[in-house]
């Protein structure tokens, strides 16, 4: 029998994970939401024809999983508010929250408690995310496979065995989007200055995006053997892989991605108060 799952905080994320178990088959009546705003309830009542509840204390009452889905500027003062029904209750807890630790949300919460913690990323929201995901000691292998169940609603999994390593997974899913997003904007600009329209500089972009990134997925062949397929030599592909490697393309990932790991450690400390 299907686990009673409630997702607290109803907005884009817990959205994306309800219709993507919704989806999968998950019975609508083993799904709960609750948040604070009726106009959110309104919406998710008649997007998902779940029910949607303004009590947290109420929905947590008949679930054995609680998805945290709260802001994480606020996840502290939620936790306060539900750690006495949560401690009678004893339900696996799964936080979205970024930058987290799931050490935090246990003494928030009141002690020792069966907690998975996940960076999503924003394509779960066209449930083409990447997730990484952490569990603490507490959790059972039953409980890893059910958060494992729920966040493959939007997108792929991946585990990692140590809490930190979701620094770094932050750094690469968690802000890639960003990083892919940049680069195509990059390739808008430079192809509208070659003399293409704006209209398709842009679409040559994202398609090419698009195909570069289904190849690569679909292909058996690693990255750097679709990339020299691409690369006749003496062609054009080799100017430009030569300029991109002059100028230390790698070097520049790898510090930007330093920075964005070294951030993720400094916002757990400030944010796990
Ligand atoms: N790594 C990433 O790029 C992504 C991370 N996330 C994580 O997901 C979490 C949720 O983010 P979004 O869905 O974008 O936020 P959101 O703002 O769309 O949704 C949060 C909801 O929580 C509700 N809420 C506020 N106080 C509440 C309370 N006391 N009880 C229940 N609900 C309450 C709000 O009314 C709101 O509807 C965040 O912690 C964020 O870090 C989400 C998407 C992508
Ligand atoms: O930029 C941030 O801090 C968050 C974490 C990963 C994506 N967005």
């Amino acid at each position: 029998m299907e686990a009673t799952i409630c997702f607290i905080g109803a907005g884009n994320m817990a959205q994306s994970l309800i219709g993507g178990l919704i989806s999968s088959g998950y019975d609508k009546n083993k799904i709960i939401a609750t948040d604070p705003n009726q106009e959110q309830r309104d919406l998710v009542t008649q997007k998902f024809a779940i029910q949607c509840l303004a009590d947290n204390d109420q929905a947590i009452g008949q679930s054995s999983i609680v998805v945290l889905a709260v802001k994480p500027q606020i996840l502290q003062q939620v936790c306060a508010e539900i750690e006495n029904i949560v401690n009678q209750q004893n339900p696996l807890l799964l936080s979205v929250a970024a930058g987290i630790r799931s050490a935090d949300i246990a003494r928030w919460l009141g002690g020792d408690k069966a907690i998975v913690r996940t960076m999503p990323n924003t394509p779960s929201l066209i449930q083409s995310g990447a997730t990484g995901m952490f569990a603490n000691d507490s959790v059972s292998l039953e409980q890893k496979s059910q958060a494992e169940h729920i966040m493959r609603a939007a997108g792929l999994t991946i585990w990692v065995d140590e809490e930190p390593q979701l620094d770094a997974v932050t750094a690469l899913s968690g802000s890639g989007p960003a990083y892919y997003f940049l680069f195509m904007e990059a390739m808008e600009k430079a192809g509208a200055e070659l003399g293409l329209d704006a209209k398709t500089a842009h679409l040559l972009t994202l398609q090419t995006a698009l195909g570069a990134a289904k190849m690569a997925l679909e292909s058996h062949q690693d990255c750097q053997t679709l990339r020299r397929n691409v690369t006749s030599p003496n062609g054009t592909t080799e100017k430009a892989i030569q300029s991109f490697q002059s100028n230390n393309l790698e070097s520049i990932v790898k510090t930007a991605m330093q920075a964005a790991q070294s951030r993720a450690k400094e916002l757990a400390d400030e944010l796990g108060g």
